[in-house]
């Protein structure tokens, strides 16, 4: 087990392969994060809602950022790599070559995206179909899971994709099986985007009900026939063509991956709390949302028995934590959100050029002008005659509604920095109060949530943190390790080489140490995202 001094230099590499990066660290026994790299990965919109990736080059910003953590380190020391991705679809011939997954018939790009929704009208008769898997995915099925994405390619790509295919993967699964050469998948992603239930398997009457019978004609050989817990060790580890990509000793233990929001979900919900004050400490985990926030957010709540939840994925019985029930709620565009927000308005080259001039980041340029244009009042009332509706990608929960879209109110004529600052403002805390509704949701469910446990890109802006405590009114706490999606990762590869017994064992090995919480106002909400109350306690005890 590792976490003693007892046997020191042991490491293990974890990485991430989010929506606009691709990230590595190298963790030591202790779950203590030594090295960091990271590197973008191409994206492509060849039309409006198809968001397209390729495999081959995702595959070598790993291999860049995997050589980069381990350089100077005895490689023997190295004892197991773990995966997690986002889960999009990626899609190989029968000879493990990449098919193309669009018009043009280009097969670098074999990726279809997440956030991809080509698959409306396919998902909209999955949908119909009421069948009694949906049950597990809220009630209804996201445009984003992979059901109707594999139905559209068999429409509308049958010769040039469909009939070539030999490998449908979730991109963690896709990883695992380039560093192993074994196609086993992991029940993360199968359980949660691809129908297959923890206790009975896959279920062959859906699949026929949806027109995909030839799935299970071939036994489910191409989208998966063999399931294996997140953290269990593949084949013989790590081959020796991948391990010259990657920098690693080839054998080295290579383990079932994650969804990258479960491994946030590992990273930081055993957090450890104490001192702080918090309501959930002494208490059951089951009391904290781990809320991962990158291009988009994902909230994990945890739960003894399953809970369904109108409009939130799942229950998924041991797709983060193993034997615990996991509901997931979701919003497809928060970063990316923001992003579009700032970088689309008139003042954004100002922004810009004020922010390089001050060596700043554009956020904090904008958190700081916030701090200046608010005078006496709580920033939250900057909003007042402004206010957002944040479904430009439409509602993943709890409405669950694809076709809703974004909206703004309160726009004058005025474009200036100012102007900016609050729309950048309003679009924060409207995506605050998208969280809300889902916490509300799962409370009218039967969870009993007191605390966020928040990680990913947008943790690391103090203003979206602290409006989700303003406008939950619970408190936030920030792991000691920012990087917490990574050390998920690397507690799969510790499981693997067998230096953790079980999931839970890293999680209880590896608690991060809260860093700080943010306590909430106790505000009253009108309508839409303004306050009626001053707050009555101080908000903030962090880097704000
Ligand atoms: N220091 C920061 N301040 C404000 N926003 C940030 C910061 N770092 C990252 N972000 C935002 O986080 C989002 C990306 O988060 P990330 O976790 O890298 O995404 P993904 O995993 O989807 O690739 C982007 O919208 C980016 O603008
Ligand atoms: O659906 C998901 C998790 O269940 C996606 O993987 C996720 O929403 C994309 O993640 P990120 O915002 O980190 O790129």
């Amino acid at each position: 087990m590792p976490g003693g001094d007892q046997e020191p230099g042991r490491y293990y590499v974890g990485v991430d392969v989010g929506t606009g990066s691709v990230r590595a660290a190298l963790v030591d026994q202790r779950g203590i994060l030594l090295a960091f790299a990271d590197q973008p990965i191409n994206k492509w919109e060849p039309q409006f809602n198809h968001h397209e990736q390729s495999s081959e080059d995702i595959w070598a910003a790993c291999c860049v950022v995997t050589k980069k953590v381990v350089q100077g380190i005895n490689s023997n020391q190295i004892r197991g790599l773990g995966f997690d991705a986002t889960c999009s679809l990626v899609v190989l011939d029968k000879q493990f070559r990449p098919l193309p997954v669009n018009h043009e018939g280009d097969s670098h790009r074999n990726i279809i995206m997440w956030l991809d929704h080509r698959a409306v009208s396919q998902v909209h008769r999955i949908n119909k179909t009421q069948h009694s898997v949906l049950q597990y995915v809220g009630g209804v099925m996201s445009v984003e899971m992979q059901a109707p994405k594999l139905l559209w390619l068999k429409e509308s790509l049958r010769e040039t994709c469909w009939d070539k295919a030999g490998h449908f993967f979730d991109l963690p699964d896709f990883l695992s099986w380039k560093a192993t050469g074994v196609t086993a998948r992991s029940l993360c992603s199968l359980v949660c985007k691809w129908t297959y239930s923890a206790e009975k398997g896959w279920d062959d009457s859906f699949w026929k009900m949806i027109g995909l019978e030839d799935l299970v004609a071939d036994n489910y050989s191409k989208i998966g026939n063999q399931v294996l817990p997140p953290g269990a060790s593949l084949g013989n580890g790590l081959t020796p063509e991948a391990a010259k990509d990657l920098g690693l000793p080839a054998g080295i233990a290579v383990a079932a991956s994650l969804i990258d929001a479960h491994a946030g979900g590992l990273g930081v919900i055993g957090t450890d709390v104490r001192g702080h004050g918090l309501a959930c400490e002494g208490q059951p985990v089951t009391s904290r949302l781990a809320v991962i926030c990158g291009t988009s957010s994902c909230h994990m709540g945890i739960s003894k028995d399953p809970i369904f939840v109108p409009g939130v994925w799942g229950p998924y019985f041991s797709a983060m934590v193993p034997g615990f029930w996991l509901n997931e709620g979701g919003q497809s565009v928060t970063g990316k959100l923001i992003d579009h927000m700032v970088q689309g308005h008139a003042a954004f080259p100002e922004l810009q050029a004020k922010a390089t001039a001050r060596c700043q980041s554009v956020y904090a340029y904008l958190n700081s002008h916030l701090d200046l244009i608010k005078k006496a009042q709580p920033v939250g009332f900057l909003t007042v005659d402004l206010h957002v509706w944040p479904d430009f990608h439409g509602n993943r929960s709890p409405l669950a509604d694809l076709t809703l879209k974004g909206m703004v109110t309160g726009l004058k004529l005025s474009q200036d920095l100012d102007d900016l600052a609050i729309l950048y403002l309003a679009t924060v805390q409207a995506i605050a109060f998208g969280t809300r509704l889902i916490i509300e949701a799962m409370e009218a469910a039967g969870h009993s949530i007191s605390t966020l446990f928040l990680c990913g890109g947008l943790s690391k802006n103090p203003l979206f943190v602290q409006m989700h405590a303003d406008i939950t009114g619970m408190p936030v706490v920030l792991s000691q390790e920012v990087e917490s999606v990574l050390v998920g990762a690397a507690i799969l590869g510790a499981c693997a080489s067998g230096d953790f017994t079980s999931v839970q064992e890293g999680m209880a090995c590896w608690r991060p140490l809260a860093v700080f919480s943010v306590a909430s106002y106790n505000q009253v909400m009108i309508s839409g995202n303004t306050y009626s109350e001053l707050p009555k306690s101080a908000p903030c005890v962090g880097p704000m």
